[in-house]
């Protein structure tokens, strides 16, 4: 079928790629006047962020620790749960939900800034012109400025057979039908780590198989320590320093994970979590002579501007560190640049990590080993929730709260927390780090009693005895 071609609108920004990235640089355009188009490729807008990723994940989440009484268990007992029998439909009904009153609020912003939504694929024909293609046919629009914000899919592999029901990647959690009673997890990155922290919750057997030496590298050891205690408590079996080389579905209906070691891991199901791979092969980047490296990734320099000054990329598609907190704000930033407003500042030493396992971790500034490294002296002060009313109360007595400063000028240097609440928590000690202030203020400060905010005062204490002492 010949596909027909239109010549459509003109704008000051077309966006491509209705992710946080995307939704932000669109906004941002819009509100500095300017006439702006948002095309994406899927039926509804959203993204990976809320169609597959961090929403569904972070609802999943809820549920699993909702349905299976996981918080309560430390004060009821270990056989306590909201519902005996807990299927992939409970979890799938509370995730459809969110999915679809986020989905809602996106349309209605995009809509109250007079944005126009465009569906199709795009693709550039110059640096001023993109086509959008669809079942209808094909249309090249015109912008004096486009912000690539396309995302990443999961990385595949052809010795890999993803299909949907046994063997699946984070796409396509919510299509098991069933929980399975075993479980492997490949990759031990944020994804494998966070998705094996909720089926071993539901009572899943999860081995865990990471290549790596230890988990989610990036966090600090003393807080992956402890993650890793809760793993092995939640019966997790880790598989470091392991490689997977294929798998193969049995005839039983089992799968197995072939690993470079020549050991074999059966289970149930398998999740393939092995990274991301950028959203660019529609986008025919060799048209404005940008080339994106072997992961998909589309270089740019500090504005976010790529080697073609029109046009810029923003979020996951241009790698590290792919979180949607980041993506909205580089969205902002580089349609500030394209219509060269300066004022949006953000300076990405003080970005947070939200780890959402199960206790959840929360860090940001530098861990202790990188201080170690980097030759700077501090001093670490920490708190632990059980010796926290609020604590006891909520029935979470294993987290702690670690706060790192340096000796001499006594600024914070990072925060690093373990527990429930601690991508929430993690803001105060944000917000201290941004404005400059040192260890001093948690001692000088009166927190609500009885709140886990405390853990910043005794850990502050712990720290200054500790200074003291030495
Ligand atoms: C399982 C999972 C859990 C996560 N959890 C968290 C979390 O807890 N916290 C956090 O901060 N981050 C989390 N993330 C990361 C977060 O989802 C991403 O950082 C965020 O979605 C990136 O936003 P984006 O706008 O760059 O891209 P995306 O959200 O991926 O959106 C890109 C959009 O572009 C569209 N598109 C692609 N190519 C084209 C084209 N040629 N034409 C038109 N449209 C196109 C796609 O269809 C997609 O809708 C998670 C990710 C995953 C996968
Ligand atoms: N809470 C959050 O903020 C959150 C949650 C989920 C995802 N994300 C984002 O999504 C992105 C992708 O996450 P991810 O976990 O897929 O990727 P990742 O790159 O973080 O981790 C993949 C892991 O798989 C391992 N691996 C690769 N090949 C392997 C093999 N053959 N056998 C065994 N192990 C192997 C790697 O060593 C790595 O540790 C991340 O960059 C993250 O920022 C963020």
């Amino acid at each position: 079928m010949a596909i027909s071609t239109k010549s459509g609108s003109a704008y000051d920004l077309i966006v491509i790629g209705s992710g946080p990235s995307g939704q932000r640089a669109a906004i941002y355009g819009a509100k500095l006047g300017k006439r702006v188009a948002l095309v994406e490729s899927r039926e509804v807008v959203g993204g990976a962020c809320i169609n597959t990723g961090t929403i569904p994940s972070k609802t999943m989440r809820e549920a699993v620790l909702h349905l299976s009484g996981y918080n309560y268990k430390s004060i009821y007992g270990m056989n306590y749960r909201v519902k005996e029998r807990i299927t992939m439909a409970d979890l799938a009904f509370r995730v459809q939900h969110v999915i679809k009153t986020e989905i809602d609020v996106t349309e209605a912003q995009l809509s109250r800034n007079n944005i126009e939504v465009l569906t199709g694929v795009a693709s550039f024909e110059d640096s001023s012109h993109v086509r959008v293609t669809n079942s209808r046919g094909s249309t090249v629009y015109e912008a004096e400025s486009i912000i690539i914000g396309t995302g990443t899919k999961p990385a595949s592999s052809p010795k890999v057979p993803i299909n949907g029901s046994t063997i699946i990647n984070s796409d396509l959690i919510l299509e098991l039908k069933n929980l399975p009673s075993t479980m492997i997890v490949v990759g031990g990155g944020v994804i494998g780590v966070e998705y094996t922290c909720m089926f071993a919750a539901l009572g899943v057997r999860v081995t865990l198989i990471e290549r790596r030496p230890r988990l989610l590298e990036f966090a600090d050891q003393e807080i992956i320590e402890a993650l890793s205690y809760h793993l092995r408590d939640s019966r997790v079996t880790m598989r470091l320093n392991e490689e997977v080389e294929s798998v193969t579905e049995n005839e039983d209906g089992t799968v197995t994970a072939n690993l470079e070691s020549r050991k074999k891991v059966q289970g149930g199901a398998l999740l393939y979590a092995v990274g991301r791979q950028g959203n660019v092969d529609e986008l025919n980047l060799s048209a404005i002579g940008v080339e994106a490296d072997n992961r998909g990734r589309i270089p740019v320099d500090k504005d976010f501007r790529t080697k073609c000054p029109s046009v810029y990329a923003v979020g996951d598609v241009i790698g590290f560190p792919s979180l949607a907190s980041v993506s909205m704000e580089q969205g902002r930033i580089a349609a500030a640049r394209a219509f060269g407003d300066d004022t949006i500042l953000s300076n990405p030493s003080f970005y947070p990590y939200g780890i959402w396992t199960i206790p959840e971790i929360s860090f940001l500034g530098k861990t202790e080993e990188q201080l170690t490294e980097e030759d700077v002296p501090y001093e670490v002060g920490v708190a632990y929730y059980r010796e926290i009313a609020r604590g006891q109360i909520r029935g979470d007595t294993t987290g702690r709260l670690k706060l790192i400063f340096h000796r001499e000028n006594r600024s914070i240097l990072g925060v690093h927390i373990i527990g429930e609440g601690a991508s929430e928590l993690l803001h105060i000690g944000q917000a201290v780090m941004a404005l400059g202030g040192t260890v001093d203020y948690f001692v000088e400060t009166v927190f609500n009693y009885p709140t886990l905010a405390e853990c910043y005062k005794v850990a502050a204490f712990n720290g200054l005895n500790r200074l003291r002492r030495d």
